[in-house]
């Protein structure tokens, strides 16, 4: 059996792409999502997608994390299965899907694509981190000299510690450039390792920066694989409403594989 795939990235965190309209990707089939995304025997990715049909809505977004487990929310994914429903003609410039989370809107300008996140509720401030969930678990550490931190050293034990068992969490370290900039890099589950960008990740920072720094939206967030922005509203009750992340998603390359 071949397995036609296009392969997408945004700000670097990388996913492989099924048009699986048809739906006849074996979901439950972890291994081949591991194979597939694995950078040496595979095609190599932070994550796989399958885009699939929905009565509801324009289409469905599925996400595994690149271990092959289905996962989470992922923004970055979100944003580039965006991308390639675009491009696959599903829609013109806006776009309503589904994914894990529920409902998301989208809308596509040249490259950049803007992706309305869920609302987030809660936020436990705690004094040297803060845990939220915006579609997937986030610690967020705010930390000095970031550039030469070893984010894998530091994040894999909190990633598996004892307050975020037995899921586990995203560990960001987020060191603020200045009154509208941070600076971001996540360990991520699922991948095990850093990624150059995660979307729900750098969304818990700027939701944390305002927060705990009174920072205001949009706030600019470099991460290694590039620029992204999020804007939200900040609600009187600590919730945060109208949460948009905010970037590019492109096509890298496509192709079959062998399964
Ligand atoms: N890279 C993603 C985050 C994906 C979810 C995460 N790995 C998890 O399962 O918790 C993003 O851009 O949000």
């Amino acid at each position: 059996m071949t397995i036609d795939f296009s392969k997408y990235q945004g700000t670097g965190n990388d996913f492989v792409m099924i048009d699986d309209r048809a739906g006849t990707f074996p979901v439950q089939d972890q291994a081949l999502v591991a194979h597939l995304c694995h950078r040496r025997f595979g095609i190599g990715a932070d994550g796989l997608i399958l885009l699939r049909n929905d009565p509801d809505y324009d289409f469905r977004m599925i996400y595994f994390n690149a271990d092959g487990a289905e996962g989470s929310m992922c923004g970055n994914g979100g944003r580039c299965i965006v991308r390639f429903a675009h491009d696959l003609g599903v829609f013109d410039d806006k776009t309503r899907f589904i994914a894990v989370d529920g409902e998301h809107e989208a809308d596509v300008s040249k490259e950049v694509v803007s992706l309305k996140m869920n609302e987030v509720t809660g936020m436990d401030v705690h004094p040297d981190y803060a845990f939220l969930n915006t579609g997937s678990p986030h610690v967020v550490k705010f930390t000095e000299d970031l550039e030469t931190m070893d984010v894998v050293a530091e994040g894999r034990p909190i990633r598996y510690s004892e307050p975020f068992a037995p899921g586990g969490t995203n560990v960001n370290y987020a060191q603020v450039i200045d009154e509208q900039s941070l600076f971001v890099r996540t360990y991520e589950r699922g991948v095990e390792d850093e990624t150059y960008s995660c979307g729900t990740g750098v969304t818990a920072a700027a939701l944390s920066a305002h927060r705990q720094y009174g920072m205001s939206s949009p706030i600019a967030i470099r991460t290694l694989g590039g620029m992204l922005r999020v804007a939200f509203t900040a609600q009187d009750d600590g919730s945060f409403t109208d949460i948009y992340l905010i970037g590019p998603a492109q096509r890298v390359f496509g192709g079959q594989v062998e399964k």
